[in-house]
């Protein structure tokens, strides 16, 4: 079996190294242009269109979690992957642990006022804020898939309510799930804190507009830990400056690097990181991409596939 790989920014031999030694049994080796000779399966990132256009592999590997990028390379290159060709992506592998630390702190950061005393901080004023209750911070999360359920889990112990909003209904103990557009205006009403954790579509571009935001609690906080598209910028910025939105956490932006002049650098109440929420994590993704090879091998029922039609 042959594996061919390619990331603009990983370190490849690093990566060649290491999937050698999870299969002994592969010959695995990084495409450079030009390279023709057959494969089984790609393991890819950005690829460049010839690199996938004509092979007849039994499937490709995203190295992340979202699709939206490749997908759109998809659409824009009709023929750069056959469509009975599946396309997987990487589920968890690390990033859920990832996600349920940011999201954590972050949440504690804005119900301990920690904001509000940074700013007194910068007054050198010694002042003694009133508390904020649990049950005044309700957590709502966009999306409650791989992530995003990872998410709600960890915000339980904390006493915080926590409610998800997805496609379909979900299960998860401790958490109120709302399904669908007809129920994202219930979710909306009564979250103080949005945290978005969902797949770049179609449907869910732009989605943080000024109308979601009006319906959030007053005095509520934002966090996109998903995609920069999914929040129309200056609606966020005008729900800041409108005192709506208290705070806001960033990190995915529409345009990255976020250009020097963007407004949300400056803005006081915007805390930003630049798109390392959730990393690839190698050991755990080469444990996911070897175990689900293994079963497509076996013919085994694998999960992590995605569906291009609906886009995640
Ligand atoms: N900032 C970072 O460092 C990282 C960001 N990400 C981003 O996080 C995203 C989520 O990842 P992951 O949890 O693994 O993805 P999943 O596919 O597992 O989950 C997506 C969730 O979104 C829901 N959803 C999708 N479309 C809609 C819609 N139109 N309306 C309502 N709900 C919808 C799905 O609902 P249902 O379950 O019903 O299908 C599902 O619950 C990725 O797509 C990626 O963009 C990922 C890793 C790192
Ligand atoms: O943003 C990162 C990803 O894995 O998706």
């Amino acid at each position: 079996m042959d594996i061919i790989f390619y990331h603009p920014s990983f370190n490849s031999d690093y990566w060649i190294n290491a999937l050698r030694k999870a299969m002994p049994q592969v010959n695995v080796r990084a495409w450079t242009a030009g390279d023709n000779a057959p494969a089984d399966y790609a393991l890819v990132w950005h690829p460049p269109v010839e690199m996938l256009k004509g092979r007849k592999l039994k499937g490709v590997f995203a190295l992340g979690a979202g699709v939206d990028a490749i997908l759109g390379q998809l659409s824009a290159n009709p023929g750069m992957l056959a469509d009975d060709i599946p396309l997987f992506r990487l589920e968890d592998t690390g990033m859920g642990s990832q996600m349920q630390e940011y999201a954590v702190s972050q949440v504690l950061h804005w119900f301990r006022r920690f904001d509000d005393y940074q700013a007194l901080k910068q007054q050198s004023r010694w002042q003694q804020l009133e508390e904020y209750a649990h049950g005044d911070f309700t957590v709502g999360i966009l999306g409650a898939g791989v992530l995003g359920s990872k998410v709600a889990e960890s915000l339980l112990p904390w006493g915080f309510p926590v409610r998800c909003w997805s496609r379909s209904r979900k299960s998860l103990p401790g958490v109120q799930s709302f399904a669908g557009p007809e129920e994202l205006g219930d979710f909306l009403q009564g979250t103080r804190v949005l945290i978005n954790l969902l797949p770049n579509t179609p449907e869910t571009v732009g989605l943080i507009n000024q109308s979601l935001l009006n319906q959030l609690a007053e005095h509520c906080y934002v966090m996109n830990l998903a995609r920069g598209v999914h929040v129309v910028e200056a609606d966020l910025l005008a729900a800041l400056e409108s005192g709506k939105v208290k705070g806001a956490m960033l990190d995915v932006f529409s345009r990255e690097p976020l250009p020097a002049d963007n407004p949300l650098w400056a803005h006081p109440r915007v805390a930003m990181t630049p798109h390392i929420a959730a990393f690839t994590r190698p050991t755990e993704a080469i444990e996911f991409i070897s175990h689900t090879i293994g079963k497509l091998e076996r013919g085994e029922t694998v999960s992590g596939r995605v569906d291009r039609v609906r886009g995640y």
